[in-house]
């Protein structure tokens, strides 16, 4: 059973095609990373995956959890991380609490606060990643390493069995960067958690990922383990 299958996936801005038929899966309980080029297409591959760009029958098809992305119903099961997700927001007027309870919402529903449950589900998951002493602060008063930590714990706070996250680490330093890695290394071989990260990382694959695919010329490569030099200078 696979968490995301993809296959035959086209995308043109405009004039100018970025994917042309990229084939992929991440069957459940993987840890799966995507690497590429910059401008190879990996956002605009997440976007479609997310439902932010569109999908129409000519661009091939795209199944979340065995079930076609237009009729998926079962979005509180991912959670996603973008890249830098609070950078441009220093003056953002939301504390980590705020941040984390925001993916609450469906439960909640808009415009509402949430009662004590919600609080320690929230409580629960910034604890999960560590940041549970920083509850009050406001997020746009936080290292870039720390609010990538607490957008993972706002991925988290629904239990996802499928985590996207798009760079979740670019511009954070070393530290924090192997936090993080540790981190979701623990959600997907502990809880299960099926990963699916673009990243231009190249030291972490071996480490952290049972499947690389590289995005190349708008197809998708499965890259060779033991022969993962061969896309050396390309990612
Ligand atoms: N909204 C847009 N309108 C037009 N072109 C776009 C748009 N978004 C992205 N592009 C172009 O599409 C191509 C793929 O962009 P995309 O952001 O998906 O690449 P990427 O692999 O994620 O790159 P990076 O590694 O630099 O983040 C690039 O050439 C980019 O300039």
């Amino acid at each position: 059973m696979n968490a995301i299958e993809i296959k035959g996936l086209t995308f043109s801005y405009g004039n100018t095609p970025v994917l042309k038929g990229a084939d992929l899966s991440v069957p459940k309980g993987r840890f799966a990373a995507l690497i590429g080029a910059n401008g190879a297409g990996k956002s605009t591959l997440i976007k479609m995956l997310l439902g932010e760009l569109p999908l129409t029958g000519e661009n091939g098809s795209i199944e979340l959890m065995d079930q076609e992305l237009k009729q998926f119903d079962g979005w509180s099961q991912v959670g996603y991380v973008p890249q830098n997700g609070m950078a441009g927001y220093k003056d953002f007027p939301a504390s980590v609490e705020e941040i984390v309870k925001a993916n609450l919402y469906s439960r909640i529903g808009l415009f509402r606060f949430g009662g004590k449950k919600e609080k320690e589900l929230v409580h629960q998951a910034l604890c999960q990643v560590g940041m549970e002493p920083f509850e009050k602060r406001l997020i746009g008063k936080l290292s870039g390493g720390q609010q990538q930590r607490v957008l993972l714990a706002r991925a988290l706070v629904n239990q996802p069995k499928l985590l996207i996250l798009d760079e979740p680490t670019s511009g954070v330093d070393k530290e924090n960067t192997e936090e993080f890695y540790r981190l979701i290394k623990k959600f997907n071989r502990e809880d299960g958690v099926t990963v699916f990260m673009v990243t231009h990382d190249r030291n972490c694959l071996s480490e952290l990922a049972d499947d690389v695919w590289h995005l190349h010329n708008g197809t998708m490569i499965r890259v060779n383990f033991e022969r993962k030099g061969e896309c050396d200078g390309d990612i």
